[in-house]
Parts: structure tokens; sequence; C-alpha cells
């Protein structure tokens, strides 16, 4: 049953693509002659949006010159057909994609230093600078009339038009795998917090650089499709303002998801079609997707998530009614019955990691000051120490992300002091983070395989998800709580099988149940996943139940450090802490 659930849901795609070839060949031959070419318009359209869904929609970056990557896929195209290159148009039309492509990794280099509106300016300003480039220059063929010859099985309006709907399902089911690889949630990850992006090993440049180049290569693609289209392609139909509204209405649509991207295809072709047939003047079809974008971005939403939203609602509700309250309860007692493998660790066991005479300095104030430590395998150490004291400086100098401390950190006997943050946790060091870093685009499955950043079998990912108490792997991340989604992030963590794995406060947001649970499940991480676990944590409580050994910091420097028991009764160490409200002794 399972596996057949499995291979239905690896089929059902491209069985939706056969289908959608199907209603293209149908319409291919069922519309009126200028309905099939505002037809090939609109496919030409949807492929460029679903380019802009990527970097815009799943990587949150601004571009606003998505038809100027059309452009360079038209000149290309103009180019191979003027100079009469082998392969004809379909080859034509992929060099076109590339060629693009590589044009978007270029303009995304910037993209990596650069967010919102000077990227922004960045993008509109290269649209502008070919723009002026086009008119002087023109397209290869243009001043001699040279038509773009399209593939002789395809030369009709119609049979384009069917031929333009395959390219469309071609590039439609690649961004659908795309989204739902490593390198989709890298984009979706990227979007939501960049620190936590290369926290669990991805580089943030290579996500960047990826989703700038799909979705440029789809601009391409698109605007050489167009050249065929039209025969002779010419600047108008590249213009920046056209970018721009286009940016608009894939914002507007939500069109990472692709039914929203054929949506927009369809409006950004309809809306100028229907204010023609109405006497207005076409351009003010940008006016119409202005305000369009104004509501969504004044909304803080787009028309695919609220559809979405408004069916998840109703389908949670309906699962609510139909689920019987007694088994969840059976589950989650299940977990604590599986056995572990306990190897003894030798007390003489060479530290996993160890950190020397650790150091960083703010101008004039010392965060930290000479710290050192030293975590054994499979223990779990506590850090401890009043608000202020230097606990998160210390979580980010040791996990990379601040590469101007001194003194130095060995992970396994290697020194790792000089190996940025990507390297440190592909290596075995994992952290999670104070605040929520869990991109909610993603279902729990696709984050968790995305951190653990190796092959895992549905029982295993199935397992981890329940000892930690956390929801099934196929529900959204959105519809999460954030106290979940750290217990989430701690799992994802434990399941890249780190060596070390630093926890910066990773029950706040638990209710006082769901702490003492974590507590529990927390001790058995290190027998069940061979990790050791540095925890940061306010409730001493906690620190009590888990923690084998403690290092105290005060004002930067470590004031007490060895069995957990025997710091919490050090003078010193209570000294500290007297007045601190958040702690609870
Ligand atoms: N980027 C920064 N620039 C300047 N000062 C900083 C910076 N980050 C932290 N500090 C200072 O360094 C000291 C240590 O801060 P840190 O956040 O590490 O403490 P903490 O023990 O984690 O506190 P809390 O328990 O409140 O999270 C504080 O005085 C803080 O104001």
């Amino acid at each position: 049953m399972l596996l057949a659930n499995r291979s239905l849901r690896v089929a059902l795609p491209f069985v939706v693509a056969v289908l959608a070839l199907g209603v293209g060949w149908a319409l291919s031959v069922g519309l009126s002659g200028y309905v099939v070419y505002l037809a090939i318009s609109m496919v030409t359209a949807t492929i460029a949006i679903l380019g802009l869904g990527i970097v815009t929609g799943s990587a949150g970056i601004i571009a606003l010159c998505q038809l100027t990557f059309g452009a360079i896929g038209a000149w290309i195209v103009s180019w191979l057909n003027v100079s009469h290159a082998p392969g004809g148009f379909i080859v034509w039309l992929v060099a076109g994609g590339i060629g693009a492509g590589i044009a978007g990794v270029i303009i995304g280099l910037p993209a990596l230093r650069l967010r919102g509106v000077n990227l922004a300016v960045v993008t509109l300003g290269f649209a502008a600078a070919f723009d002026v480039l086009l008119v002087q220059t023109q397209f290869p063929g243009q001043a001699d009339g040279a038509q773009i010859e399209r593939p002789a099985m395809f030369s009709s309006d119609r049979q384009f038009f069917f031929f333009a709907i395959i390219v469309l399902v071609i590039c439609a089911l690649g961004v659908f795998l795309l989204q739902r690889s490593r390198i989709g949630s890298s984009w979706k990850a990227v979007a939501f917090s960049e620190r936590g992006t290369a926290a669990v090993g991805q580089s943030v440049s290579a996500a960047k650089l990826s989703a700038f180049a799909v979705s440029a290569a789809l601009g391409g693609i698109s605007g050489g499709l167009l050249a065929g289209q039209v025969g002779i392609p010419y600047a108008s139909s590249f213009t920046p303002i056209q970018s721009l509204a286009l940016y608009i209405l894939a914002i507007m649509s939500g069109a990472y998801l692709i039914d929203m991207a054929i949506f927009g295809g369809i409006l950004w072709v309809l809306v100028p079609e229907l204010l023609k047939r109405w006497g207005v003047p076409q351009d003010w079809g940008f006016v119409v997707f202005g305000v369009l974008g104004i509501q969504a971005l004044t909304s803080g939403s787009n028309l695919g998530e609220a559809i979405r939203a408004g069916i998840r609602k109703r389908a949670k509700r309906r699962k609510a009614e139909a689920v019987d309250p007694g088994s969840v309860t059976t589950s989650v007692l299940d977990v604590f019955a599986v056995p572990e493998a306990e190897e003894p660790i030798p007390a003489d066991a060479p530290p996993v990691l160890e950190v020397r005479g650790l150091g960083v300095q703010f101008g004039a104030l010392k965060a930290l000051d000479d710290v050192s430590l030293r975590v054994r395998p499979r223990s779990i150490m506590g850090l401890i120490g009043p608000n202020g004291a230097g606990k998160s400086t210390f979580v980010d100098a040791v996990s990379g992300f601040l590469p101007q401390h001194t003194g130095a950190v060995e992970l396994d006997g290697t020194d790792i002091s000089r190996l940025s943050p990507v390297s440190r946790a592909r290596r075995g060091l994992r952290r999670t983070f104070q605040q929520d870093r869990v991109p909610p685009q993603l279902t729990v499955e696709a984050y968790v395989r995305f951190v653990a950043r190796r092959a895992l079998d549905r029982d295993e990912l199935a397992d981890a998800l329940a000892f930690l108490g956390c929801p099934p792997p196929e529900e959204q991340l959105a519809n999460v709580d954030v106290g979940t989604r750290r217990l989430i992030e701690v799992a994802a963590a434990v399941l890249s099988g780190p060596r070390v794995l630093i926890l910066d406060e990773p029950a706040a947001g638990l209710s006082h149940e769901e702490h003492l649970q974590f507590g529990q499940r927390l001790t058995r991480i290190p027998s069940r996943f061979d990790t050791a676990i540095v925890i940061i944590e306010h409730d001493l409580d906690l620190v009590r139940t888990v923690c084998t050994e403690l290092t105290v910091l005060d004002f930067g420097r470590v004031l007490a450090q060895g069995e957990a028991g025997a710091v919490l009764e050090d003078p010193a160490v209570v000294a500290a802490y007297m007045g601190d409200a958040e702690v609870t002794q």
C-alpha cells in the first residue's frame, strides 16, 4: 500500500504532463487562428513567469530584468538563424536558454552582496542598459527582414502553439522536480535565512546563483520562443517596463506555484486584450498590474498561497474531526520503547570538540575572553550564564559566523578555526539558532532531507520525527507552531549525523509539559544518534536533568566548569545568577 502510494506520487507529475500535452494538442486543433496566436504569447509569458517564480518567489531575490534574459534568448536564436547554424530552431532555443542562464549568473553575482532596493536598482539598470543597446544595434537579421525559421514539423501557428506547449510542459516538469530537490529547498531556505542556510552546510552563493541561472534560462527560452512566434523580434517586446509588469504579476500570483504561473501568463495576455476590445489603450494594462501588485505587497501574501491556505485549513479541520485522540499518545509512548545501541565511551577518549582560548571583541567590549572547553563524545554539556554572558557569541564563533575570533576550535582533533560556517557544518559541527530559522515554505520532510544532507529512508525519517515528538513528514512547516518548529530543527540536525550539535535555547516556545518531554528525549539523543550535544538553556531544571557537564559564562569569561551538580552548587555560580529573573532554580 505504502509502495503503491509512493509510486503514485512519483508518477503523478508525469501523468499530469502527458494530460497537459493532450489538452494542448486539442486546443491547437480547436482554437480559432487569432486565439491560437494569443495562446502562444500566453505560453511564452508563462515560461518567463515560471522563471521569476524561482528567483523571486522561491529564493526571495528581487530581479527586475526577466525580459532582458528573454531578449538575450531571442537575440541568440536570431543570430543562429541568420548564421544558418546547424541543429535548427530547437537547438537554437536550447542555446538561447543556456546563453541567458550564463547571463543570469553574471547578473546574479552582485546579488550575493546586495539586497532589496539596491538589487532592484542593479537589475532594472541592467534591463534599461540592455534595452538601449538593443534599440541601437537591433536583433540580428532585423534590418534585412530575415524571418526565423520554425521547426519543419511546427511551421504553422497551430503547430507552433503545440510546440510551445511541449516546451512549457518540459519547463514546468523541470521546475517541479527542481523545486522538490535539494536545490529547490536551498532556494526556499536562503529566502528565509541566509545564516540558517549556511549553518546546515549549504552554500548561500550556490543557492542564489543557481536560482538566478535557472530563472534566466527560462527567460531565455521564453524569448527564443517569442522570436519563433513573431519571426522577427523587436526590442519593444522586451522593455524594462514590461519586465517590471511581469515581476508584479509573478509576486501577485505566487509564480513559484506552477498553476499560478500559468494564471499569470493568462492575465499577461488577457488584460491587454480585454482593454483593446473595450477601446481602452493597452498601456492601461500596466496600471492594472500595478494595482494588483500593490494589493499583493500590502496584504503580504499572494493569490496562490491564499488559495492553498484555505484548502489546507479545510482539510485540517476535516482531519481533526476524524482523528481518535487516544492514538496520538500511544505513538509518543511507543517511541520510548525503541532500543538504543549503548557503547560505553572510555573516560580518556579524546574530546570531539575542543575550544582553546576563544576570544571575541565587539569594539571596546570583550564579549568572550579566553574561553576554553572540551566536549566528550556522546556527552551533553550545558553552557549557561546570565543574560549577556556571551553564550550566543560563543556559538557564533565556534560555528564560524564570527571569523574574527581569536583562539582555536578543534573538531575531532582537526583545527577548524579558519573554516567557513558551511565547511564546519559539513564536517559535522551543527548548530541551531535562538530565533526561528526553519523555512515555512517547505514540508517537514523536505526540510529534514535538506538539513540532513544525506540519503534518508522514510522509516528512519519518520522514526526520528516521532522520537522528538514532531509532526508527520508531509506536514507543511507553515502550519506548525514555532515551538514545534524548533523540535523539527533539532530532529533534522540530528539526522545529519553531526559529531557535535550545539542547541541555542531549543526549548524556547514549548509549554512546560513539552519542555519536560523534550528534556527526556534529549538525554537519549547522544547514545541513539552517536552525537555530542552542547546546549544553551536558561531553565536550570532542564539543565540539571539533561546535562552531565556544565560550563558557566559570566561577562564573557568561564566562571565555573565541571560536573553539572557540583557546578550548580558553586557559590560563585549562585552569586552570578542572583537576581537574574529568567532563571528558575
Ligand atoms: N554584534 C554585536 N555587536 C556588539 N555587541 C554585541 C554583538 N553581539 C553581542 N554583543 C554583546 O556581547 C555580549 C554577549 O552577548 P550574547 O548575545 O552572546 O550573550 P548571551 O549570553 O547569549 O545572552 P542571552 O542569554 O540574552 O542570549 C552582550 O553584552 C551583547 O550586548
